[in-house]
């Protein structure tokens, strides 16, 4: 999204600071961001010594008389709020979580501990359950926002048309024994027959050839073609292991996948209607499933700006081979990206799985485009109330990669400790995100170019500049005045260490910054004077304790020009001490 001809404006604000070497009313106009932030100018505050870093703990004292004179007129929501309260600015987390809703929490009780133990986006896996199901726990979740205060997306998954799936009609596992012979076929029957699997689309076998290997679930078991019989496959188990219902396979020969074009398109019918529903119930993301190519994207995005009162932001599920070889297209034509690990894991081998994660999450922030970690991350938490030590050091590799969200699937949705598998998460993450910080105290990445337009390069610079700023001087949090949310993604991209306030008028954009690293979304009404809305969102803030006379706060907007629009040569810092 581009800002459209606003003119980029940041300014660095201290909030009355006795020993800022920041002149209170000085206004530095001429792009001299960078320059400021390599003469190392520092906000020295508080008393405690050891540098700038050291003394930004801040505690808070909850002033309930005030904050009820001002509920309403912030859009705050309570676990941020609780979040800030406990563990100050830097304590706030900035890895953001999505739960998958299923039978074991779609109660309203175990929805709200979900939101109160920190998910941020709720996700429907249209492949299960009815959509008056679905329809019932988006509109929980909507009343949870309106009457709790809880800030909570819905992100609706399509089912897709997948077609490597298989069942061997038995409603649990089925052991595959080592040189046995099983029939592979789309024939319909009732019932089961042994040994006898039915696939669910009748050109599975197209292009297979006697010879091939036949993969389970990306090595549950493995099968050499040993005869075709019509588009019927008879297979010799060469791995033996275990058959789930509706297992995913995939065809090998000389240690690649086969990859085959399947006539089918990225949407059904089924999944059409789905849209629609989500459409007339307001989510806030689609996410797309077996993606293979970007035409998809842009189809449903067109189809969503023409039928959709409200954007809802489409994300691309990176879950086939096809996925990766658009990889570049589909993440331009997508609002975010999901790297559904389950599928992914059955079309290439999972020792890929880790590279190919950390690429595309690294590729993803390059294009500003939010990208989520899922599936298993923590899968023996379906059946166990702890983690394994696997599975923690899965989680803190993807928040040391920097990715923007960390998905729950079966954890939350058919587990018994879905809640401990949040709060498991929660605690990985925030460990990770404070190492990290400490870790890259001076080295802030050199940011890779999107813009086209000068005033797109203007907007990008003055983010990369401002969160490097924020860094160096140590501010307590980053103040972004939003439309459209733009300029929030652009500052959080360069995942800064201070949270990211991202204040916007437009509920759709609140709803969207959900999914983005360390920002904190606020709805508030805006005007076209910036220093009100700064001087309107300090006082709500202060009137709620939840920022102090000698917080720093660093502030950029994307809200409305300060200056007049032909005057794209220069910025403007505020360096301000407010009394
Ligand atoms: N809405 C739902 N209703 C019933 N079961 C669900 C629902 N959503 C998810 N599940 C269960 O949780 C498991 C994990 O969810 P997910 O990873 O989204 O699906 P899948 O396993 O199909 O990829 C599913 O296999 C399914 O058993
Ligand atoms: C998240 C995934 O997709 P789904 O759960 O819809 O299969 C996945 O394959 O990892
Ligand atoms: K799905
Ligand atoms: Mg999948």
């Amino acid at each position: 999204m581009a800002v459209a001809g606003d003119l980029a404006v940041a300014f660095t604000r201290a909030i009355a600071g006795n020993s800022t070497t920041l002149d209170s009313k000085n206004w530095v106009c001429g792009a001299p961001l960078g320059s400021l932030c390599n003469n190392g100018v520092k906000v020295k505050r508080k008393a405690s010594g050891g540098g700038v870093r050291a003394t930004l703990q801040v505690g808070f004292e909850p002033k309930e008389g005030l904050r009820k004179n001002v509920e309403g007129a912030l859009g705050f929501d309570v676990v941020s709020e609780s979040e800030l309260r406990e563990k100050g600015f830097l304590g706030m987390s900035k890895t953001k979580l999505v739960c998958t809703i299923g039978p074991a929490c779609s109660s309203m009780e175990d929805l709200e501990k979900l939101a109160l133990g920190g998910m941020n986006v709720a996700r429907l896996n249209m492949c299960h359950n009815t959509r008056d199901w679905h329809l019932d726990v988006i509109r929980k979740i909507k009343k949870l926002n309106e009457e709790k205060g809880f800030c909570v997306s819905v992100m609706m998954d399509t089912e897709g048309s997948q077609i490597h799936v298989v069942d061997h009609g038995a409603p649990s596992s089925v052991k595959v024994e080592e040189g046995s012979i099983w029939l592979f076929t789309a024939n319909k029957f009732e019932g089961t027959r042994p040994r006898t699997v039915q696939a669910n689309y009748s050109g599975f076998s197209e292009g297979i050839k006697v010879g091939d290997e036949l993969v389970i679930d990306g090595g549950m078991a493995s099968f050499e073609v040993i005869e075709k019989i019509g588009n019927d496959l008879k297979c010799k188990c060469t791995d033996p292991g275990l058959f789930l219902p509706r297992a995913k396979f995939s065809f090998w020969r000389d240690g690649r996948i086969v990859e085959r074009n399947y006539e089918l398109p990225t949407l059904s019918t089924k999944d059409w209607a789905d849209i629609d529903f989500g459409i007339s119930e307001g989510v806030d993301f689609i996410s797309l499933s077996f993606v293979n190519d970007s035409d998809a994207i842009s189809n449903l995005k067109d189809y969503i700006s023409t039928k959709s009162p409200k954007p809802i932001r489409v994300l691309a599920k990176i879950e086939c081979l096809q996925a990766l070889h658009k990889l570049e297209k589909i993440v331009e034509a997508s609002d975010g990206i999901m790297i559904a690990r389950g599928d992914l894991g059955v079309d290439i081998p999972l020792e890929q799985i880790p590279t190919v994660q950390e690429g595309i999450t690294c590729f993803c922030r390059q294009m500003n485009k939010p990208v989520i970690v899922a599936s298993q991350l923590l899968e023996s938490m379906v059946e166990y109330p702890t983690p394994t030590r696997a599975e923690v050091a899965d989680v803190s590799e993807a928040v040391r990669q920097y990715a923007d969200a960390l998905m729950l699937s079966g954890e939350s949705a058919i587990g018994s400790y879905g809640q401990k598998a949040l709060s498991v998460l929660r605690m990985t993450s925030n460990r990770m995100e404070s190492w990290s910080r400490e870790e890259n105290q001076e080295s802030l990445p050199v940011q890779h170019q999107l813009g086209v337009s000068l005033s797109e390069r203007i907007a990008e610079q003055i983010c990369n500049c401002a969160a490097e700023m924020a860094d160096k001087l140590g501010v307590d949090a980053i103040f972004v005045y939003t439309k459209h949310g733009h300029m929030a993604s652009l500052l959080s991209r360069n995942r800064p260490n201070s949270p990211i306030f991202a204040f916007t008028d437009e509920e759709s954009t609140r709803m969207a910054l959900t999914l983005q690293w360390g920002v904190i979304p606020l709805s508030i009404d805006l005007t076209d004077d910036m220093e009100v809305n700064i001087a309107k969102s300090v006082d709500l803030l202060k009137a709620k304790g939840m920022v102090r006379q000698e917080d720093a706060v660093l502030v950029v907007s994307d809200v409305t020009p300060t200056c007049s629009a032909s005057s794209t040569a220069f910025q403007l810092i505020q360096v301000k001490t407010i009394s």
